[in-house]
């Protein structure tokens, strides 16, 4: 089984896991990247069953709409069932690095809303310890420097991700040889840095079920 068909898989067995609890008033919070693009082409075809989504990025939002599966803005969500995307890196804490799309600060926003974080990835993604993938960090433009001199501070390795700007404005710092055994102080100490507006590890909020596809088939992970 080729990477393509394990991350088709794992979007099947997404839409498996919430098919049961869809009705006419469900939400559906949908990530970002190419396996979330194989869940948006499966929940296409049961988009008579929910209400609609809301979209991690202006790339998932038009794909959504390409389906005519209509697209909230969160802000006038009150209640988002679940949130499905994929991930960069996933350890068996469920704790994720993400935003290799560069969509991390709305990845981040619309996971803290939802009630379930579903995250699907192939096998690929799985590791014992986070942090041999760079971890994204959005950046305020203008802060770029200052934020990657704190970071040289904390131990990691910025670099810049040239000629991406995020859906919110904004620029991207990777972070090489980022020290992870504790992920979720490193979220915090990253956080604290004037001009970050949000970093890709997701620890503090992480999934809580992970849907892994490899050759065998697809593993459930439930934090
Ligand atoms: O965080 C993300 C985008 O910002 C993606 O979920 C992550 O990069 C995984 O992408 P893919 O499913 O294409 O491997």
């Amino acid at each position: 089984m080729n990477q393509d068909a394990m991350k088709k898989a794992v979007a099947e067995a997404a839409i498996a896991l919430i098919k049961p609890d869809l009705d006419a008033k469900t939400i559906i919070g949908v990530g970002t990247g190419s396996t979330a693009n194989f869940f948006i082409d499966a929940l296409a075809k049961l988009k008579m069953d929910f209400d609609g989504a809301v979209a991690s990025s202006e790339e998932t939002a038009r794909r959504l709409q390409h389906h005519g599966i209509p697209v909230y803005d969160l802000n006038n969500v009150a209640d988002l069932e679940v949130y499905v995307d994929g991930a960069d890196e996933a350890n068996e804490h469920l704790e994720l690095i993400k935003g290799g799309g560069a969509a991390l600060t709305r990845e981040k926003i619309v996971a803290a809303v939802a009630r379930r974080f579903i995250c699907i990835a192939d096998q690929s993604k799985r590791v014992s310890q986070l942090g041999a993938f760079p971890v994204p960090v959005e950046v305020i433009p203008m802060a770029r420097s200052h934020v990657a001199r704190q970071i040289v501070k904390l131990g990691g390795d910025p670099e810049y991700r040239e000629g991406v700007v995020t859906d919110n404005g904004n620029v991207i710092l990777d972070i090489y040889n980022m020290n992870l055994a504790n992920p979720i102080e490193i979220e915090r100490e990253m956080n604290q840095i004037v001009g970050v507006v949000a970093n890709g590890i997701f620890a503090q909020r992480p999934a809580d079920i992970l849907l892994l596809g490899s050759s065998e088939g697809v593993t459930t992970l439930r934090r």
